[in-house]
């Protein structure tokens, strides 16, 4: 990879040259002042793709409220009501494929109206998944070639077509953006689309790599952890017949306070990653408290068994609070449209129907939604990863006994799995990455009971290029 180069910074914008590509850092807020809102919701300023604050189309970016949830905007009636349904389907659903897709996506806490610039908007009210990082680092990877739904208009086929074209063509996937604080710079940057439209089949690798932190070496201790998530999406979508998802992304998220840790650990090296709050403190090093802070932090970076934030990343208590209820039928949503092909990609896999999502929810006063069952995954969740990678490594080969491609990088790293498993202390237990399946405005009941090879393909794309980056390092 290219060393990053600022070519121009102004106020309003910064531009930098990364892996060749000149981009925009991507703001989810475009304009000189923020939106006029109620008191506790601010931008989400961790945003990193979809619709932003704009003063020129007055769009509306997501929306974040103190006590840990983010509220969508509704744009556009008809996706906005379909995804509302979307959610109220899934957190009502018992069959096996929405018990366990519930798993994947944040909780849906019913929907609210917010008052945005004197207009009144309604909103989607779901967890925020990156509650619990400390530095998140954040890819929205838009999955699938085809991004328009059955109802999409020619228009809208043609511009969704000319869009990532190269990515998509490729590997059946996009990425519109992505968050990133460095280990060798100490700073946060954020690309956009402008960066994402622009990548082609070798640079894609390349923003793969800057979003893993693996300018000099790749924490597979990382990668790893991303990857059980994602074979355990793979599964279930290898086996579900019931939905077809379009433009849909995966939200990948770490935490880089505890790739930093972590890196500490495993090099044992006097070299320590810049910390992007060191840095800040660095370079505005007046304030005798500022210092302070500084010095305190310099402490526990120097310490070899300091975790920072050890305490960040406990369980949280459930406390879903007063809701109210919505209709309870699960109904199918039409889908007038496209017969998809039938491909027999489905690979004989078991129910693991157990995960480490430890669900976040807090109690939203102002929220209409009726109590979910909790998901299977969670009910039986132990809090650990480690049950994950041991789930991994027993059901991983099983899978993809038919893919042979995959089976030998599988069996390179297995035994790292096992010593990823066998290593683990009990204070390294806690998640420090995850995946989440987000955006469901343009998901569709499925009309043929055949499986979703468009998302399919797109995944199965995403964790070979992932598992790819190990024989790389
Ligand atoms: N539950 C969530 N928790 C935290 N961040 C979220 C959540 N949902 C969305 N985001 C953030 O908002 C971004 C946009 O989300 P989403 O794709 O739902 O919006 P959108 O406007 O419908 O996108 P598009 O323009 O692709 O239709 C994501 O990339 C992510 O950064
Ligand atoms: O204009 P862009 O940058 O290509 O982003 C589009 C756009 O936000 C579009 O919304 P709209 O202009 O149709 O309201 C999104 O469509 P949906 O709201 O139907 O999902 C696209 O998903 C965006 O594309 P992308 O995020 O892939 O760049």
């Amino acid at each position: 990879m290219s060393a990053t180069v600022f070519v121009r910074k102004k106020d309003s914008e910064n531009v930098l040259k990364m892996n060749g590509i000149n981009a925009k850092l991507y703001r989810p807020c475009d304009c000189s002042e923020g939106p006029l809102l109620p008191p506790g919701i601010t931008v989400l300023d961790n945003q990193v793709a979809g619709h932003s604050f704009t003063k020129a189309d007055s769009s509306l970016g997501i929306l974040k409220h103190t006590d840990g949830s983010v509220l969508k905007p509704i744009l556009k009636p008809g996706p906005g009501a379909r995804e509302i349904q979307f959610y109220k389907n899934l957190q009502q659903a018992t069959d096996p494929v929405s018990v366990e897709l519930r798993g994947f996506v944040p909780e849906f806490r019913g929907t609210t109206t917010v008052t945005v610039n004197g207009r009144d908007v309604e909103c989607i009210v779901l967890e925020n998944v990156t509650n619990e990082f400390v530095e998140p680092c954040i890819m929205d990877i838009k999955i699938g070639r085809q991004t328009w739904d059955p109802e999409a208009s020619s228009d809208k086929i043609e511009t969704e077509k000319a869009k990532y074209a190269d990515s998509r063509k490729e590997y059946g996937f996009c990425i519109p953006g992505f968050q990133v604080y460095r280990m060798s710079t100490g700073k946060v940057i954020r690309l956009g689309k402008d960066y994402g439209k622009k990548l082609n089949k070798e640079t894609i690798k390349d923003a793969l790599k800057l979003f893993l932190n693996a300018d000099s070496g790749l924490n597979r201790h990382l990668l790893l952890q991303l990857l059980s998530k994602l074979w355990r999406i793979l599964r279930w979508c290898r086996r579900q017949r019931r939905y077809r998802i379009y433009a849909s992304s995966l939200l990948l998220m770490y935490d880089a306070r505890r790739l930093r840790q972590n890196l500490r650990k495993t090099t044992g090296t006097t070299e320590r990653p810049m910390s992007p709050v060191l840095s800040r403190a660095h370079s505005f090093a007046a304030p005798v408290l500022c210092r302070a802070q500084s010095l305190k932090l310099n402490l526990a970076l120097r310490s070899n068994s300091a975790l920072i934030d050890e305490g960040s990343f406990t369980g949280r208590t459930t406390n879903r609070g007063s809701y109210r209820s919505v209709p309870t039928t699960p109904t199918r949503i039409s889908s007038p449209g496209i017969p998809e092909k039938s491909r027999s990609l489905v690979g004989a896999a078991n129910g693991i129907g157990r995960s480490l999502s430890q669900t976040i929810s807090r109690s939203l006063s102002f929220v209409s939604a009726s109590p979910a069952p909790p998901p299977l995954e969670r009910q039986s969740s132990n809090g650990s990863w480690h049950f994950d990678f041991k789930e991994a490594c027993r059901t991983h080969s099983l899978v993809n006994n038919y893919e042979k491609d995959l089976q030998s990088m599988k069996d390179n790293y297995k035994s790292e799995l096992d010593d990823l498993v066998s290593e683990e202390k009990p204070g390294d237990r806690e998640l420090w990455a995850k995946v989440k399946m987000i955006d469901f405005a343009h998901t569709f009941s499925s009309v043929d009971d055949e499986v979703d090879t468009n998302y399919l393909e797109g995944l199965e794309s995403l964790i070979k290029l992932l598992e790819s980056l190990f024989q790389d390092f």
